[in-house]
């Protein structure tokens, strides 16, 4: 058994940026949950033939259905580049806090730039998440991402060091930016087969999407009552998770029993998660799982979280055939999606009662 119980009656966590709980369900109360994330090769992925690419999705969409997370193996990007990144993160983090804190996320709208240790709390039990991340996105200012400037322009969005010790990090950061891009659109097509769809059903809406990379650091903690990231859903459509590799497992998920069930670094992988926009716009019958991290390996880990969602100024629903007779669905533009989600997160993050602080994208 790879899952390991937790000891409170209780599993609280954050879905949909509000509070919510869960009762842990023992012997013969449990249901029958998911106790492993499932592995999937992705070399499919790259097949000429449709049949290689539909029996991929239906792997895919069991998966969605049913776990939320999945392992892509076999993802095809380069490895050597990835390595590159995740190198490029223990160098950032191990710069001078004054070179870090140029970019603090405070002086943004969107909370780009550096978080610093323990700024985002999303477990009120704990003193605030043990981990310092770097936050970047969406922004038709910088060159690399090849977007045409809003009009009118709007403000940068990103912002990037300065200090000449600190250049590297942004060509390092888009790097992996373009090639998760890439594979996401990709990614996207599998998804489409896997809701029975047309496999380009999604690439109207997904000419610029919203993106964001987050690096994170997470030092090893020493107490059981610290937590890297408090358990949470996403609130993009899905997240692709590139991890460094620790002796003992970080990132858990949550079983509908409330089990936490760990997560490994796999050679050669991504972690894929479907956040809550997915959920919402597949009627609910794909899960966005509630996950955290605790990093008890005695071991610096890196991460980079890649998140995707579709244009901002797309209007989307829930997906005609998923629909249920007799209700309403109503159509949403996913900017707004998101800044309602962006200001639940404000609103917690100035009042600590309401249940945690800082963005759980
Ligand atoms: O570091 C990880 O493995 C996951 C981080 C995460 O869940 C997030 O940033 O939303
Ligand atoms: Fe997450």
């Amino acid at each position: 058994m790879s899952a390991t119980e937790t000891e409170n009656e209780w599993v609280h966590y954050h879905d949909g940026g509000i509070p919510g709980r869960r009762r842990v369900l023992k012997g013969k109360e449990a249901n029958p949950a998911f106790m492993e994330v499932p592995k999937i090769d992705f070399r499919r992925i790259y097949s000429d033939k449709l049949s290689d690419r539909e029996e991929l999705a239906s792997e895919v969409g069991a998966a969605c259905r049913d776990v939320g997370f999945f392992y892509a193996v076999n993802h095809g990007v380069d490895e050597k580049m990835l390595e590159d990144t995740l190198d490029a993160l223990k160098k950032y983090f191990a710069l001078p806090t004054e070179v870090k804190m140029e970019t603090h996320n405070q002086k943004t709208e969107k909370f780009r730039g550096y978080e610093a240790f323990l700024e985002g709390k999303l477990d009120q039990s704990t003193r605030g998440d043990l981990k310092e991340g770097f936050l970047m996105g969406e922004d038709a200012h910088d060159p690399e991402q090849n977007l045409p400037l809003p009009l009118p322009s709007t403000s940068p969005r990103n912002q990037w060091p300065t200090h000449p010790s600190a250049l590297f990090f942004r060509p390092a950061i888009y790097r992996y930016h373009t090639a998760m891009s890439t594979f996401s659109r990709l990614l996207l097509h599998i998804f489409a087969l896997a809701l029975s769809l047309p496999e380009t059903a999604f690439d109207s809406i997904t000419t610029h999407p919203m993106t964001n990379v987050r690096a994170v650091h997470y030092p090893p903690q020493n107490s059981d009552a610290d937590v890297g990231i408090g358990a949470h859903t996403d609130f993009c459509w899905f997240t692709l998770v590139c991890q460094s590799a620790t002796t003992l497992p970080a990132l858990e998920v949550l079983n509908g029993n409330g089990m936490w069930v760990p997560v490994p670094c796999v050679p050669n992988s991504f972690v894929v998660n479907i956040a809550d926009f997915l959920k919402v716009v597949t009627g609910g019958s794909w899960m966005s799982t509630v996950h955290r991290v605790r990093n008890r390996s005695g071991e610096e880990r890196y991460s980079m979280p890649f998140f995707f969602s579709p244009n901002e100024d797309a209007r989307v629903s829930v997906v005609e055939h998923l629909r249920k007779e007799g209700e309403v669905y109503d159509e949403f533009v996913v900017g707004e999606y998101f800044q309602k989600r962006l200001e639940v997160d404000r609103r917690t993050h100035l009042d600590p009662d309401e249940g945690g602080k800082g963005t759980g994208l």
